[in-house]
């Protein structure tokens, strides 16, 4: 269980409910994430996982709650606003320009966001891989190669919190290992990172604390060594 602080998180989220149409997808939903901190988001199918982010960068028509980062309320923000102010998305399914080269879509980030942080040549660093293919078109990469892309891309908009949706979705287990071995890194830069994913085991090995949503409410949470499997997998399942 976190401590109690006396200095507000960098993100709250405080009783969120997002709703598509009559329906809610999210049900009052409070997480909170600090600066330099690993944030945890699991749950199946359809939890409400994606709503939730999408809810925070601004991408929901409907949305109920409170939303703060440093210390101001950005429900009503746009979503370009938000990421100047550093919250950035590495969507479900990296949502890259395929006909773009690889540098062309690493320096969208960089373009939209606050310029101040990772530079390219650290972007290239952490990815060779990505280096070596930077004039290529982004569809000529393979999936674990779009990506690093998509972090990449990602990181050059500075983000002071990162919000991964499913980053592992799809990609050998090799690969999905490289990524989350570059996590720590970009947390000890200060950076706060959402990590949403279907599975369990890696999310909550990278992760300080967690939320597991249930058909859109938060239906378990602290930090992971407090709870056996069986636990965590009966309330990720509601079973
Ligand atoms: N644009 C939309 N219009 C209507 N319903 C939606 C929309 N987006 C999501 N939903 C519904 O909201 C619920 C939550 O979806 P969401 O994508 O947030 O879940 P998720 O946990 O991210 O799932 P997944 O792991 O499959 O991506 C689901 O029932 C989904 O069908």
């Amino acid at each position: 269980m976190k401590l109690p602080s006396a200095v507000a998180p960098l993100l709250s989220v405080e009783g969120l409910s997002v709703y598509y149409d009559q329906f809610r997808a999210v049900h009052d939903v409070t997480i909170s994430v600090d600066a330099g901190e690993i944030v945890s988001i699991i749950g199946a199918n359809g939890a409400g996982k994606s709503s939730l982010l999408k809810a925070i960068i601004g991408q929901v028509d409907r949305c109920d709650g409170k939303i703060m980062f440093g210390g101001t309320k950005i429900n009503d923000k746009a979503t370009s606003a938000i990421i100047r102010d550093g919250i950035v998305l590495v969507p479900e399914g990296r949502r890259l320009f395929p006909s773009l080269t690889v540098e062309e879509n690493l320096l969208l980030g960089w373009k939209v966001g606050r310029r101040n942080g990772y530079t390219l040549d650290e972007v290239y660093e952490l990815f060779p891989l990505v280096k070596g293919k930077r004039r290529q078109q982004a569809r000529q990469l393979s999936g674990g190669q779009q990506q690093m892309v998509a972090l990449g891309r990602a990181l050059l908009a500075d983000p002071r919190i990162l919000l991964c949706d499913e980053i592992s979705l799809g990609l050998a287990p090799t690969v999905i290992s490289d990524l989350y071995a570059l996590l720590p890194a970009i947390r000890d830069r200060g950076i706060g990172i959402v990590l949403v994913e279907q599975d369990i085991s890696r999310s909550l090995a990278a992760a300080a604390r967690f939320y597991c949503l249930l058909e859109g409410r938060v239906s378990l949470s602290g930090s992971p060594g407090e709870f056996d499997r069986e636990t965590i997998t009966r309330y990720y399942f509601g079973s």
